[in-house]
C-alpha cells in the first residue's frame, strides 16, 4: 500500500473542536459515559433486592443509599441511565434523519413528493403523542425496543416539518439556483448545498427532541408502560419512589436531578453546536450586531464635523482567533461635504460605515479607537459612550443609512407609506395624519410622481429606481445630519444610476444644517462626480485620502493609480491619469488573517521596494495637511506635485 501524502494524511485528521464547543462537549460526554462506566463505578446489581436495607440512608458502602427494595441507588441511576439515554439517543437519531429527508425531498422535489412526504407527518401529528404511544404499547407490549419504535414515529414529524420549511427557503435562494445551473446533480444539491444551510435549525430541534425523548421514556415508565421491571430506568426510579417522596426525598430527587443534568447537556451542546455551525453565527458573540466601544478620550471637533472616526481598530472574533479586519482608520466628515469611501471588494468600506451606525455584525468588536457623532443639539457624542437605546435615538435621527439593494432593505410585506410613517412615528411624537402628509413630502421630495398614490403601494410595485427614492426619502424622514449610501446606485441601471446621484446631490444643496454624505462606491466615474473628498481603502486600512479632484487625477498611492488604470471611465479628467488602457491589477488583496509584513499592498505594487517589506508605512501627510498617503514614495510624489 501507498503511504499518504502528508497533506492527504493530514485532512483525515479530526478537525479540531472548537473553543466554544470544548465545555459542552465534556459536559455531555461526561453525563453519557458515566452510566455506561456503572461496572467500573459500583459493585452493585441494580436489580440486587435487599429486603432488610429497605430505604436505607446513604453510607460509606451506598452513597446514595437504598431503594424501597434495598437495591443500591447508585447502580439503578447509573445503569438507569444507560436504558434512558439509549431509547432516547437512538429514537431521536432515527427520528431525525427520516424527519430531515422527508422534509428535504418534499422540499425540493415538490409535487408529489410534497404531498407523501408532508401529510404522511400530517397523519402522525393528529394524534395526541401520549395516544399514541398507549395505542403503540398497547399493540406491541412494553420494552425498550417498542419505546424507540414508539418515540421515533412521534418524533419524526416535528424534524420534517423543520426540515421541510427550512428547505423550502433555502431552495429558493440564488445560490441553489446557481447549483442547478451548473448542473449539479439533484441528489448533491440535497445533501451537500441544502442540508448543511438548514443544519442549525435542525440540530436545535434535535436537541428539544432528546430531552423530550428521555422525559417521555421516564413517562411511560412511570405509568408502567416503558422499561419493564426491574430493569432499571430513570422513570421507573421516579415510579418506584413515588410513594415514599415523603418519608425519603432523596428517592425521587436522584433520578429527577440525573434527567434535569443531561437535558440541559443536550441543550448546552446543541446550542453551541448551531452556533458553531453557522460561519455567519456570532462567533463568541451573543447579540446580532457588536454595540462601538467607548472612545479613548473626548475630542474637540471644529463647529463643522459631522463624524469623527480615530484610530478605529474592528477584530473579527474567531473560534481561532482574533483578526484584526480594520487597522488604524480615521476619516472625519463634515457639514456640506461628501466623502467618498472607495476600494475593491472586502477593503473594509462597509464595517467603517456599519461602526459609525453601531450596527456592526455580532463577530465583529471594536477593538480600538473612537466613534464621534455631532447630534442635533449642537454637541459631540462618543457612540462608545451611549447605551442601546440612545444609540437607536441617534440611528435615524442624527445618521442613516442607504443601501445597495432596495428590494431587499423595504419590508415587501408593508406598503411603503405605512413603513415610513413608522420610520417617522418611532422618532418623532406627531398624530398619524400629519406623520402621513410629511411622509407624502418626503416622496415628492426625491422626485417620486403621484406621491399620494405610491404612499399606497407595496415596493414590489416600483421600479428599482423608485425604491432606492425611497429608501432615500425614509432615511431623510428624521433629517439626519449624516447619511450614509452604501453603494446606493450599483444594483441600478446607468440612466437610473444618474438620476440618484443627481438626486443626492440636490438633496444636498437644499438641506437647510447641511448634510453630510458619506459615499461608498466602486464607480471612480460617479465618485469624481459627486464626491468632495475621497478615502481609498486597502485590506482594512486607509491608503491614501485627500479633496476628490486631486486624488482621482493625480493619486499618490500606487493602489489608488492601479485602482483608477483599472476601471473604466467615461471622464476625460480622469483617463489623463492613466492613459487609454485598462489594466487589471494584479493578484488579489490578502484576507484579513494572511496580511504580508510591511505594507499590505506591496505584493501587488508595481513600485514596490525591499523597505516595503520592514514595516507597515504610516499615512505620509502632504505639507498642507490636505492630503495623505500610506506608502513610503509618498513624500517624492507629495513634492512633486
Ligand atoms: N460578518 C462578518 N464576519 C466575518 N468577516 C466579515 C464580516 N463582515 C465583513 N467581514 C470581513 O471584513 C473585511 C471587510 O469587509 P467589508 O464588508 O467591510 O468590505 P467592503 O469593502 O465593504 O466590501 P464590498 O465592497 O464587497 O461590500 C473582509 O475581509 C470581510 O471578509
Amino acid at each position: 500500500m501507498t503511504a499518504l501524502p502528508l497533506a492527504a494524511r493530514r485532512s483525515r485528521r479530526l478537525p479540531k473542536l472548537p473553543k466554544r464547543m470544548i465545555l459542552p462537549a465534556v459536559l455531555l460526554a461526561l453525563l453519557i459515559v458515566t452510566p455506561f462506566a456503572a461496572p467500573l463505578l459500583t459493585p452493585y446489581d441494580p436489580v440486587q433486592i435487599s429486603v432488610r436495607d429497605r430505604l436505607a440512608a446513604p453510607s460509606w458502602e451506598h452513597w446514595l443509599g437504598q431503594d424501597e427494595f434495598g437495591r443500591d441507588r447508585l447502580a439503578r441511576v447509573l445503569y438507569g441511565g444507560q436504558v434512558s439515554l439509549t431509547v432516547a439517543f437512538v429514537a431521536t437519531s432515527i427520528a431525525c434523519v427520516i424527519g430531515t429527508l422527508f422534509g428535504l425531498i418534499g422540499a425540493y422535489f415538490r409535487g408529489p413528493f410534497e404531498f407523501v412526504t408532508t401529510r404522511l407527518a400530517d397523519v402522525v401529528l393528529c394524534f395526541p403523542p401520549i395516544l399514541l404511544a398507549l395505542l403503540v404499547v398497547t399493540l406491541f407490549g412494553p420494552g425498550a425496543d417498542t419505546l424507540v419504535a414508539v418515540l421515533s414515529i412521534l418524533y419524526f414529524p416535528a424534524f420534517a416539518r423543520i426540515a421541510f420549511s427550512e428547505a423550502l427557503r433555502v431552495s429558493a435562494l440564488d445560490f441553489v439556483e446557481a447549483s442547478r445551473a451548473l448542473g449539479t446533480p439533484s441528489h448533491r444539491i440535497v445533501l451537500k448545498t441544502i442540508l448543511p444551510n438548514i443544519a442549525g435549525p435542525v440540530s436545535v430541534q434535535y436537541s428539544l427532541t432528546a430531552a423530550a425523548a428521555i422525559t417521555i421514556e421516564s413517562g411511560l415508565s412511570f405509568l408502567g408502560l416503558g422499561v419493564v421491571p426491574p430493569a432499571p430506568s430513570w422513570g421507573q426510579m421516579i415510579r418506584g419512589a413515588r410513594a415514599f417522596m415523603n418519608q425519603d426525598p432523596l428517592g425521587i430527587l436522584i433520578p429527577c436531578v440525573a434527567l434535569t443534568l443531561t437535558i440541559y447537556a443536550i441543550n448546552f451542546f446543541c446550542d453551541r453546536l448551531r452556533d458553531t455551525l453557522d460561519p455567519k453565527g456570532n462567533a463568541g458573540g451573543k447579540d446580532v450586531t457588536s454595540v462601538p466601544a467607548p472612545g479613548r478620550a473626548p475630542v474637540q471637533e471644529e463647529a463643522d464635523v459631522i463624524a469623527s472616526v480615530r484610530d478605529l481598530r474592528l477584530e473579527l472574533r474567531h473560534p481561532k482567533g482574533a483578526v484584526d479586519v480594520i487597522e488604524d482608520v480615521s476619516l472625519t466628515l463634515r457639514a456640506n461635504q461628501c466623502t467618498a469611501l472607495v476600494g475593491e471588494s472586502g477593503s473594509g468600506k462597509s464595517l467603517t460605515s456599519l461602526a459609525i451606525m453601531g450596527l456592526l455584525p455580532g463577530a465583529i468588536r471594536q477593538a480600538d479607537g473612537a466613534l464621534h457623532l455631532r447630534r442635533k443639539q449642537g454637541g459631540m457624542v462618543d457612540l462608545g459612550a451611549l447605551g442601546p437605546k440612545a444609540l437607536e435615538d441617534v440611528r435615524g435621527n442624527d445618521v442613516a443609512m442607504i443601501f445597495q439593494e432596495p428590494m431587499t432593505s423595504l419590508n415587501p410585506i408593508h406598503k411603503v407609506g405605512a413603513q415610513m410613517v413608522e420610520a417617522i412615528l418611532s422618532h418623532r411624537k406627531m398624530p398619524r395624519a400629519e406623520a402621513r402628509s410629511r411622509a407624502i413630502a418626503l416622496l415628492e421630495l426625491v422626485g417620486i410622481n403621484e406621491a399620494a398614490r405610491r404612499f399606497d403601494g407595496y415596493p414590489h410595485e416600483m421600479s428599482g429606481g423608485m425604491r432606492q427614492r425611497v429608501m432615500i426619502a425614509m432615511a431623510l424622514t428624521c433629517e439626519p445630519r449624516l447619511l450614509i449610501a452604501d453603494e446606493p446606485t450599483t444594483a441600478l441601471d446607468v440612466t437610473i444610476q444618474a438620476e440618484i446621484i443627481e438626486l443626492l446631490q440636490k438633496l444636498r444643496q437644499d438641506y437647510a444644517d447641511g448634510l453630510s454624505l458619506l459615499f461608498i462606491s466602486h464607480n471612480l466615474g460617479i465618485v469624481s462626480e459627486i464626491a468632495d473628498r475621497v478615502v481609498v481603502m486597502y485590506s482594512g486600512q486607509v491608503v491614501e485620502e485627500g479633496p476628490a479632484q486631486q486624488v482621482l487625477t493625480d493619486p499618490h498611492h500606487p493602489y489608488t493609480r492601479a485602482l483608477m488604470e483599472s476601471m473604466p471611465s467615461a471622464h476625460a479628467d480622469l483617463h489623463s491619469a492613466r492613459g487609454d488602457r485598462l489594466q487589471a491589477i494584479s493578484g488579489t488583496p490578502p484576507l484579513p488573517d494572511a496580511r504580508p509584513s510591511g505594507c499590505s499592498f506591496r505584493d501587488r505594487c508595481p513600485m514596490a521596494l525591499p523597505a516595503c517589506a520592514e514595516a507597515r508605512p504610516p499615512l505620509f501627510a502632504s505639507a498642507d495637511g490636505s492630503r495623505a498617503a500610506r506608502c513610503i514614495r509618498a513624500p517624492e510624489a507629495q513634492e512633486a506635485a
